[in-house]
């Protein structure tokens, strides 16, 4: 009888009622998806094609292509005015409310029991599954209290890392020009400087090792769009088969460091207790994480297992977001009118710091003040998202917005639109030209006001010096968002104001660089950008050099 039940079954399952049950479950899955999102009040005005069940709809058919355009939209027509707007998102997401500039400090400093962080990367990294459900709060604190405490004694190890991966990437050849893709030589460079300061060497040149880290970041953004465009309520069943791919990449990490932590973990136990107190562990993310656990009595990390799984939130923070930033400047750079003379005076200053001491220090460094203006347009003008600043509504009643009176609910998401205020001609003067010496001119304004003003005090006025100085990349503010604002602004930022300059240093320095025609333009995906991953440079190694 049994078997007869099955075998009507199986006849009865054709391939259109197959279809048609799937887009049954599928039509229902986003009703149900639809229903769950927080909603907002009616007096916040709209982009795209507003909030009824078949607007929703067309919101996310055009997301996609479109997002990045109603966004503009609405900075025109709302943020400009002081006035916060609702934008839509892909189909698992709730929609957005944009922020306007005057209520940054608001929205930044209510607390993270009211508006999260956290959660909002979470949300939007699908954490749970992706980092396999490890809270990534332990390596983020850890990053906070012990990076910018040990920069100024990793800059040796960075420099010396910078130049073996700048020589790797674009070859010793002094006789013949040479094609080299700009992408895939960022991605030489970027992960095993970054890891010098993350696992410390000889690990930092394992390509095995740095390959993984790079192909799990890959399977996070990957696997983030597609989960955004699934119902929530399929996640955890489609999520599983898709983050195989993050676990088999963590795993081959795992695999080539877990003797480098095991030996870390047994020398610094056996400084701990005495029998080798001459030993000093390498200043790196692994020394901080075993310290941080030992500090907060967490026995439970201090395993490679562990170790290797925590620094995952920090190698897809660092990595990906550097190579990009680093292969903009380049192309910025690279397509301005050679007639500006920005390479040969990059060069210049960057040659003219190391005059009397071939090694990079704090001093150094700090002197490079066009490079530093040259970074921070590439950063303002070649973002790669429309936003990099989101927080979650955690507050079990929600948030009123004290300027509007606007409410939004438990679950609501905030963000600050990055490319609507760095392409705002209040702010910036001709905003969407790459102007390379935009900062270092109104340092020197800055620093001209001071000498002014005061009795021949100059930049030497202790304020003044303060205020020169803050006009410098690694300087956040409501007008200047890469690195975003806050207490939750990226703690790295000072790391890669080094590692950027010394890379181009050690480029301008060592090879002629051809222009390029025309700047290579991205491609909008949503709220994110794709760079042109093809474009190519030619570069032709300096006599002497080798
Ligand atoms: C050009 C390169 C980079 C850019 C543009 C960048 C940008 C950002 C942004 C926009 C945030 C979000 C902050 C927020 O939600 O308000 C962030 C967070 C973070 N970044 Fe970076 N980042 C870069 C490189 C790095 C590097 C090299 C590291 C580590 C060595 C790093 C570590 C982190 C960490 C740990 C956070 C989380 C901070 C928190 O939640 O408190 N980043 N970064």
């Amino acid at each position: 009888m049994a078997a007869g039940i099955s075998s009507r079954l199986l006849e009865s399952l054709t391939s259109d009622r197959i279809v048609a049950a799937v887009l049954v479950l599928t039509i229902c899955s986003f009703v149900i998806d639809f229903t769950w999102k927080p909603r907002y009040p009616q007096s916040l005005p709209r982009v795209g094609f507003g909030d009824s069940f078949v607007g929703t709809v067309k919101n996310w058919f055009y997301f996609a292509t479109r997002y990045n355009s109603w966004v503009t939209e609405g900075y025109d027509k709302y943020s400009r005015h002081g006035r916060a707007f609702v934008v839509p998102s892909a189909p698992s997401r709730p929609q957005e409310i944009v922020v306007p500039r005057p209520q940054t400090a608001w929205m930044l400093e209510l607390p993270d029991r009211v508006l999260s962080t956290k959660e909002a990367h979470r949300d939007a990294l699908y954490n749970d599954y992706q980092f396999f459900g490890v809270d990534d709060q332990f390596p983020i604190h850890t990053i906070h209290k012990h990076l910018a405490r040990n920069i100024v004694g990793l800059i040796p190890g960075v420099q010396e890392e910078v130049h073996g991966a700048v020589d790797a990437a674009f070859g010793k050849d002094t006789e013949n020009w040479r094609s080299v893709n700009l992408w895939e030589a960022w991605l030489g460079i970027v992960p095993r400087v970054t890891n010098r300061i993350l696992v410390g060497t000889p690990l930092c040149r394992n390509r095995e090792f740095l390959d993984s880290q790079v192909a799990f970041a890959d399977d996070v953004v990957r696997n983030s769009f597609i989960f955004n465009m699934f119902p929530r309520i399929f996640q955890p069943l489609v999520a599983p088969i898709f983050v195989l791919a993050n676990w088999w990449h963590w795993r081959k990490s795992h695999l080539v460091a877990k003797p480098a932590i095991d030996r870390r973990l047994r020398d610094m136990a056996r400084k701990d207790s005495g029998a080798d107190p001459s030993y000093e562990p390498p200043e790196d993310m692994i020394t901080w994480l075993i310290r941080q656990a030992q500090a907060d009595g967490l026995a439970s990390e201090l395993n490679s297992t562990m170790i290797s799984k925590r620094l995952l939130p920090v190698e897809f923070a660092a990595i990906h977001t550097t190579v990009i930033t680093g292969h903009n400047l380049l192309l910025d750079l690279l397509s301005s009118d050679p007639s500006l003379n920005y390479l040969a005076t990059i060069r210049d200053e960057t040659a003219s710091a190391l005059a009397n001491d071939p090694t990079w220090t704090k001093q150094s460094l700090a002197r490079l003040h066009r490079t530093d203006s040259a970074i921070k347009e590439s950063m303002r003008l070649s973002h790669f998202a429309r936003a990099l600043t989101h927080r979650k509504v955690v507050a079990p009643r929600g948030i009123t917005n004290p300027a509007e009176g606007w409410h939004a609910p438990r679950g609501a998401s905030l963000m600050l639109d990055l490319a609507g205020t760095h392409r705002d001609p209040a702010l910036y003067a001709d905003p969407d030209r790459y102007d390379a010496w935009r900062f270092w001119r109104a340092r020197n304004a800055c620093a001209g006001e001071g000498a002014a003003a005061g009795e021949g005090g100059g930049v030497e006025d202790a304020a003044e010096v303060l205020r020169v100085k803050r006009l410098g990349m690694v300087t956040t503010s409501a007008e200047y968002l890469p690195f975003s604002h806050g207490r939750h602004a990226c703690p790295g930022r000072f790391f890669v104001a080094h590692e950027l300059k010394m890379v181009l240093a050690c480029l301008l320095r060592d090879y002629e660089i051809r222009p390029l025609p025309a700047r290579p333009r991205p491609m909008w995906f949503g709220g994110n950008v794709v760079p042109p991953v093809a474009a190519r440079i030619e570069v032709r190694r300096r006599m002497g050099t080798v």
